[in-house]
């Protein structure tokens, strides 16, 4: 085990992991890890490669595989931009169907662990606490309802120009979540340690104030 500090928040689909991670890592001057990107990364090698979604043995051979490159805020996959390819709702549905195989999760694990470096690390997924980082010392579970979390992600794709449903986006959203909570290995649930934080009705600043609160208690 490293003692490289980390700070872990796990959470369903768009209850603003992301944005609250990289402000916390911005303001500690650690690291972000966003790992469910590693899982998009993978799905969409995947779709590209025509490797059928039911077949986890092709699965975690693309994922063994891997090797994409981070750079200025993009992502590169084998020299193609795929930061946005990675967002859509065709590859959001696809991801939570790839991530249930054990063998792609072992592929992404090391690609994770070596995200932890000084001077620290806050790092965004579903099993950031329970599984990947069990060390860390601040764990945060966060949430916010089904809908808040709908419409959160209706106004992020229609900023972006893609043509969105927010009724069809609240039973995909509600969709994926039941699969990542339901699976088998790593499932989506708060590590027994963690802190939940609920964001119905709180904005992102007093969000990640109190995660930077909880950090100043939390070693
Ligand atoms: N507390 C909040 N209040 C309002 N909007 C939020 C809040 N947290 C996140 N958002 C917005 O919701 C959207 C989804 O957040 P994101 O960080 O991508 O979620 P996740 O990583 O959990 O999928 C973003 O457009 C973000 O700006
Ligand atoms: N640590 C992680 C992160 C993501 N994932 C999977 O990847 C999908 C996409 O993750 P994400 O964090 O990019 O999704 P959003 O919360 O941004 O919608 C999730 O629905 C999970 O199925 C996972 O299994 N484990």
């Amino acid at each position: 085990m490293n003692t490289i500090p980390v700070i872990t928040l796990d959470g369903p689909a768009a209850s603003g992991k992301g944005t609250v991670a990289e402000l916390v890592a911005r303001e500690l001057g650690f690291h972000y890890l966003d790992s469910g990107a590693l899982y998009r990364i993978a799905t969409l090698a995947a779709l590209k490669a025509g490797v059928d979604p039911a077949d986890s043995e092709g699965l975690t051979a693309v994922a063994e595989k891997l090797s994409p490159v981070f750079e200025n805020g993009r992502i590169l996959l084998e020299g193609e931009d795929v930061t946005l390819a990675i967002r859509s709702e065709e590859v959001s549905r696809a991801t939570s169907k790839v991530a249930v195989v054990p063998g792609v999760r072992r592929a992404l694990f090391d690609l994770q662990r070596r995200a932890a470096r000084a001077p620290g690390l806050v790092a965004d997924g579903r099993d950031m606490g329970t599984v990947v980082f069990p060390e860390a010392p601040l764990k945060v579970f966060l949430t916010a309802s089904a809908r808040v979390r709908a419409e959160r992600r209706y106004k992020q794709l229609t900023a972006r120009g893609e043509t969105a449903d927010l009724d069809l986006l609240t039973k995909d959203l509600e969709e994926r979540d039941r699969r990542d909570r339901e699976r088998a290995e790593a499932p989506l649930k708060p590590a027994a340690d963690a802190r939940l934080l609920d964001t119905t009705e709180m904005g992102i600043e007093e969000a990640v104030k109190k995660v930077l609160d909880w950090w100043t208690t939390a070693r």
